[in-house]
């Protein structure tokens, strides 16, 4: 069995990180230490340090450019401390987030530049990408609701708190993303009640890993 890298991505709300939590619940009874689940930007001490300094509300003076490449150093970190020994060891590695986020959110929605911003994280991440991502698909508004009504307040940060517009560009830099890569990109309905994008997600993730599951 070789390694598998699967990303979770979707705009801010979505419910990735709510079901990635549920999902893990499942598959950590059948795979135990052949699951990695990790996130970004974070994912180990480093990483989680500039996670820290990108996402702290009261850094308001921070440039866009900063924080491209703050995001892509903690990618770099996290690639090569948490993912790829992972991967070595034949894991299956679930991560929320990783480089069409920058692409998306910094690329499009900070207006940087797609392809500008893809580039710089060919540095980083020394071209590397997912087996599969699966996107969590929601209008911008819906997305933007759920936060506002559920999350605690303490737990909103920089990103959260930009303008719809921001947010939309984001959303049009994903199915930008998602017609470049139609073939590693699976969507998902999460817009459906989270019972139903649970099971979704769990279909998704035996089929397109079920080399993991057979030997469990
Ligand atoms: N299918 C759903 N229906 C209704 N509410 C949902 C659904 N999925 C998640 N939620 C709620 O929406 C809120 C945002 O979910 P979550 O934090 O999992 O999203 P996210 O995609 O990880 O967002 P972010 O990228 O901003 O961290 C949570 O309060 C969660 O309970
Ligand atoms: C990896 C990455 C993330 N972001 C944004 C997306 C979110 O608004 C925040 C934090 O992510 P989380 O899902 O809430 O944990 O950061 C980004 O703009 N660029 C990136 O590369």
């Amino acid at each position: 069995m070789t390694g598998k890298f699967i990303t979770f991505e979707g705009p801010d709300g979505a419910g990735k990180t709510s079901v990635m939590n549920e999902v893990v619940n499942q598959f950590q009874k059948q795979l135990g230490d052949h699951l990695i689940v990790t996130r970004e930007p974070g994912g180990n001490k480093i990483s989680e340090q500039i996670r820290r300094v990108i996402l702290d509300r009261k850094n308001t003076e921070m440039d866009y450019r900063t924080e491209a490449l703050l995001y892509a150093a903690a990618r770099r970190q996290h690639l090569v401390e948490t993912i790829l020994p992972a991967l070595q060891a034949d894991k299956l590695v679930l991560c929320d987030r990783y480089v069409d986020s920058s692409v998306a959110y910094q690329g499009a929605g900070r207006e940087i530049g797609m392809q500008a911003v893809a580039r710089m994280n060919e540095f980083a991440t020394e071209k590397i990408l997912p087996y599969k991502t699966i996107y969590f698909e929601i209008p911008v508004e819906v997305g933007l609701n759920r936060i506002a009504k559920h999350r605690d307040s303490s737990k909103i940060d920089r990103l959260d708190v930009e303008t719809t517009a921001f947010h939309k560009r984001v959303h049009q830099g994903y199915m930008k993303l998602i017609d470049e890569y139609n073939d590693r990109f699976i969507i998902i309905d999460a817009t459906q009640p989270i019972e139903k994008v649970i099971q979704d997600t769990t279909d998704v993730i035996h089929q397109i890993a079920s080399e993991f599951f057979k030997e469990s």
